[in-house]
């Protein structure tokens, strides 16, 4: 369904500054696949979400989407397929917009332009009823604007967002990592109800090694560009945080984040 083949990025090739951020990279996704992504710092993981999204054109390879090569795509072009969130909760949502107003761009997300801008009666019953799945009674302030609510009401908004229109693919990009623990839960068990409701193809990039042992059906590790471990369900149930710190202390040079080391 989503099919990395062969893909390869080096940033400032030649040069002193030469990064090799995805060296040869193969993955394949299955129709709902939830795969968490981890790796040490620079390993390549957001280059790889990047890659998929089309924020970053790989020098080499090809990225499809059910079948159709989509690496010469725009980001904007991919933009139905392809749902995002990202760390900061600033990223995923318009500060000076209300909820509706948001809510009615996502719904408007890779439709033609020209379409009426209007928050319609029927629009505004089905962003509420979709809001009540959040529990955070942000069906009863439609007209808010988005940049008054916390970090974590703007992250699961994003979320809600991301999957409004429902995506071929969900990238999640350390997405709850800015939150404090408790609304890092929240929007993990949001997220895990979403994809699961949805039946999403989801890649999940996280630092936290019991959140990516614990959600999704699959677990693939990134060092130095390139994938050095995918582990499916069966193994993965049978992981601890433990197993995944002893592979990254087998990697050489690898610099584990902070964040990590401290789950
Ligand atoms: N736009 C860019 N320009 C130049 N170099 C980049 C760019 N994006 C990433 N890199 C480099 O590519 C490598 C992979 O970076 P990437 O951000 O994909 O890693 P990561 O696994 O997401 O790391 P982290 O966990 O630290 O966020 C790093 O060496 C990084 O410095």
């Amino acid at each position: 369904m989503l099919t990395i083949d062969s893909v390869s990025k080096t940033f400032f090739p030649h040069t002193v500054n030469e990064r090799r951020a995805l060296v040869d990279v193969n993955l394949e996704l299955t129709e709902g696949d939830f795969v968490t992504v981890i790796g040490s710092n620079g390993a390549g993981k957001s280059t790889l979400l990047n890659t998929v999204a089309g924020r970053i054109h790989q020098d080499t390879g090809v990225v499809s989407l059910d079948g159709s090569d989509v690496s010469r795509l725009k980001e904007h072009q991919r933009a139905a397929q392809v749902g995002r969130v990202f760390q900061d909760p600033m990223a995923g949502t318009a500060p000076n917009l209300s909820i509706e107003e948001n809510l009615s761009l996502a719904d408007r997300r890779g439709r033609p332009r020209g379409l009426s801008r209007g928050v319609t009666k029927a629009k505004r019953e089905r962003f509420a009823e979709a809001l009540k799945q959040l529990e955070l009674g942000l069906e009863g302030r439609l007209k808010t604007k988005v940049g008054l609510l916390s970090g974590g009401q703007r992250q699961a908004l994003s979320l809600l967002m991301a999957t409004y229109s429902d995506p071929r693919v969900l990238l999640l990009d350390e997405h709850t990592a800015a939150l404090d623990p408790q609304r890092a839960e929240l929007v993990t068990r949001l997220t895990r109800s979403v994809v699961e409701d949805k039946g999403l193809t989801t890649l999940m990039v996280t630092h936290n090694m019991v959140q990516a042992l614990e959600v999704g059906n699959r677990l693939i590790m990134m060092h130095e560009g390139r994938i050095i471990l995918d582990v499916g369900a069966e193994q993965k149930a049978q992981m601890t945080p433990q197993d995944l710190l002893a592979e990254f202390g087998k990697l050489k040079g690898a610099v584990v984040d902070d964040k990590t080391l401290l789950q």
